[in-house]
């Protein structure tokens, strides 16, 4: 073992900061949350559609399992996983290790995306009962739960085997829940194939959108055509998950893949609370039609469209300029100069708020609920938690940037006070 992985080692052991509400948090996350999942769908189909309901709609057990839904779970992930195996497109570096190496990767998210909608237009046209995804939401999401703790364990696991300089900081506290929780290992691989990187976009991210596409077909069964509501929830979301794939290099550089290790929080995050949550709207409209008029309609393009160009331009930004900070659209910026050697903007958009990425990408959650109608919370349940997740997400970004920047961090806290809210928060 290298001395300075040793002392880092030894400094995660005894002074990482325990996040998420700490054991706690850890032990009552895995369990809430998948109850979560379920409770949510359950909620979306239910007449009420009330979060508050009480007694609870609890579904029953041949409403949870269904054999279908567990090979369609696993051929969808095994599908995905020889696109991404497969020698196409270009291949890119991450950021470098503390070992000084850099891992590779494939980006050919964009493609996986174009293949799968291939393959949905052939299975359509074979006659394919799409509208069954619908019937099919809570089995499936209950194979992707119990898929996301086995694959956890798994992880959690063979990072026993991992050398220390490629564990996460966080997640080797030395206490088997917290970093079962959190995420030991920094980038598990076998071979080329990077588990975290391959969830954070893949199987996940396009199988919400597919499911989407499964609920504006049962609208298409039951009611002759689907509605302007579901199209636009429908068309906000694949905007938001091709823009991912494009852009899927940028995500080398966000939180998850630097900094935070892969265990159950993500894993289950990627394979069953993103596809799951995140398009609840779709599900909701299905049992609960809405009417737009052309003025609602336009509002609310106009409030995504906002949004989109917010979180796009300010996430390139930063991207490129951590890329190459001479690059002709970032030289001009005005920065300062950090002990790192890094330097920090504080002009173009990350001069108007700290994380103009996080305003952007809020803007647009709240654009895909509006749809819905005012009459129901259930849908905005996206926009809700996604604001305390980004919040959080925030702080904990800040208090990793304060010790990486010390000084250098608290002047661009001065030359730009808001969060993410200007004149707000
Ligand atoms: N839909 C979803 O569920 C989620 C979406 N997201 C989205 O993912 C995207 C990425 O978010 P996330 O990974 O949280 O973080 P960011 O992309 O905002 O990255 C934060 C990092 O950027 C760098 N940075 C911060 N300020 C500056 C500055 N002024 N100049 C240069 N670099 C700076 C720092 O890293 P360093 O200096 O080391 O480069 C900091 O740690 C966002 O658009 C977010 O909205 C995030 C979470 C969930
Ligand atoms: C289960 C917990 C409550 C929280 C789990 C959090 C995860 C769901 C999110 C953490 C960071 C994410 C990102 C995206 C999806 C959600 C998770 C995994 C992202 C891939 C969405 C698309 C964006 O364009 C992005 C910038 C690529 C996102 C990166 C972070």
């Amino acid at each position: 073992m290298r001395p300075n992985s040793q002392a880092l080692k030894q400094r995660s052991l005894h002074e990482t900061e325990r996040e998420f509400g700490g054991t706690l948090g850890a032990v009552c996350i895995p369990v809430l949350l998948p109850l979560t999942v379920l409770f949510l769908i359950s909620v979306s189909r239910s007449p009420e559609a009330s979060l508050l309901q009480w007694p609870p709609v609890l579904p029953s057990t041949h409403q949870l399992w269904d054999p279908v839904a567990l090979v369609l779970l696993l051929g969808w992930i095994a599908l995905h996983a020889l696109l991404y195996a497969m020698p196409l497109g270009k291949v890119s570096e991450g950021l470098t290790l503390r070992d000084g190496t850099r891992l590779k990767y494939p980006i050919n998210g964009f493609l996986g995306l174009c293949v799968s909608g291939v393959l949905l237009i052939l299975l359509l046209e074979l006659g394919a009962p799409l509208g069954s995804l619908f019937e099919l939401l809570l089995p499936l999401a209950v194979c992707a739960i119990a898929l996301s703790f086995l694959f956890s364990i798994y992880l959690y696991i063979r990072s026993f085997w991992a050398p220390s300089h490629a564990l996460a900081l966080g997640g080797n506290t030395g206490n088997p829940l917290y970093d079962f929780f959190i995420g030991r290992e920094l980038n598990p691989r076998i071979g080329n194939f990077d588990f975290k990187y391959f969830c954070e976009l893949r199987p996940g991210l396009i199988g919400w959108v597919v499911l989407n596409l499964g609920m504006l077909m049962k609208e298409v069964e039951l009611r002759g055509s689907p509605s302007l509501a579901m199209m636009l929830v429908n068309s906000f979301q694949l905007l938001y998950v091709a823009d991912a794939l494009w852009n899927e290099e940028a995500v080398l550089t966000t939180m998850d893949i630097v900094h935070d290790g892969f265990g159950f929080m993500l894993v289950f995050g990627d394979l069953a609370w993103v596809p799951f949550t995140y398009g609840l709207q779709a599900s909701f409209l299905v049992e609960h039609p809405q009417t737009l008029s052309p003025l609602g309609s336009l509002t609310i393009i106009a409030l995504n469209g906002i949004g989109y160009y917010i979180f796009r331009k300010s996430n390139s930004q930063k991207n490129q300029f951590r890329r190459d900070p001479t690059h002709p659209s970032v030289a001009r910026l005005e920065t300062i100069a950090t002990a790192t050697g890094k330097r920090l903007l504080v002009s173009g958009w990350w001069g108007l708020v700290r994380h103009p990425n996080y305003l952007g990408d809020l803007l647009m959650a709240l654009a895909w609920s509006l749809p819905c109608g005012f009459s129901h919370l259930l849908p905005y349940f996206y926009v809700i938690y996604f604001t305390v997740l980004l919040i959080h997400r925030e702080d904990r970004d800040e208090r990793q940037c304060r010790a990486k920047y010390g000084l250098a961090w608290d002047t661009y806290c001065r030359r730009v006070p808001y969060r993410i809210f200007p004149y707000i928060y």
